[in-house]
């Protein structure tokens, strides 16, 4: 797949969000794509999916299979979990989604509305619905954003094993959850500009802080916690 001077603006007279981005994507490669708020991480992952044109330049040898993560997954719509994965599932040409649904961890979740999920699982359903048709051209936005622990663990696996089959993965990700990946590209929007090689070489150093609050207020915080995707979790209570 090969991008060619890949220019995008929203509108007519706006200033260029993407400036002639080249590029040249293989199978196999897992890509980590950083970039500031705003600088147009989302916006490159629409036009790479094929979900936005650009303005100017080409996109060519796009994979025949597309699989987009989202990275808010759009719950206004009235089907629970089970029925929008049985959907996509039709849509896909009968792909499999089951596996995908206990893989991620979503058994308990299949009679869920989709309105009525938390934001890390409705994100999950967004992952489900991308992995079910074994895309050659897998594009996440933000997929570790909201995740819970066990699902965040199995997602650099998950990367490997369609760039194993000769997918594309293209992750946008300031957390760093491919990092470790071998062979992992990283790419970075400056200015508009796509660069390959990483905004910062090595991952960003951890630290832990202990917080200290009201015990009732434990559950709601952690929540917060993970869904800014941090790893949060409760040390001791005291009195
Ligand atoms: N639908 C839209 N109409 C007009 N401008 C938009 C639209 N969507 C995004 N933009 C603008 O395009 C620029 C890039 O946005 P984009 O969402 O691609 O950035 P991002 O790198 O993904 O940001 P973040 O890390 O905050 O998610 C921003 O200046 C944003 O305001």
């Amino acid at each position: 797949m090969r991008l060619s001077k890949v220019a995008y603006r929203y509108r007519r007279r706006h200033p260029l969000v993407i400036e002639e981005a080249d590029a040249s994507l293989s199978p196999g490669d897992v890509i980590e794509l950083t970039g500031a708020n705003g600088a147009g991480k989302s916006t490159l992952l629409r036009l790479l999916a094929g979900l936005a044109r650009p303005t100017s330049g080409t996109i060519t040898d796009r994979p025949a299979v597309v699989g987009f993560a989202p990275d808010r997954f759009p719950t206004d719509q009235p089907f629970t979990v089970a029925d929008y994965l049985r959907h996509m599932s039709l849509v896909r040409g009968g792909a499999r989604w089951e596996p995908w649904a206990e893989r991620l961890g979503m058994g308990h979740l299949l009679g869920t509305a989709l309105a009525d999920l938390s934001k890390g699982s409705a994100h999950k359903v967004g992952l489900a619905q991308a992995l079910m048709a074994e895309p050659g051209l897998l594009i996440l936005d933000e997929p570790f954003a909201g995740l819970d622990a066990d699902t965040r663990a199995a997602l650099p696996g998950i990367a490997t094993e369609v760039a194993g089959r000769g997918g594309i993965v293209v992750a946008s990700d300031h957390q760093g959850g491919l990092r470790e990946l071998p062979g992992l590209r990283q790419w970075a929007i400056v200015d508009g500009r796509l660069k390959e090689g990483a905004a910062s070489p090595s991952p960003p150093a951890r630290a832990t802080v202990a917080v200290t609050l009201p015990a009732d207020e434990l559950p709601g915080f952690l929540a917060r916690m993970r869904e800014e995707g941090y790893e949060a979790r409760r040390l001791e209570e005291s009195s």
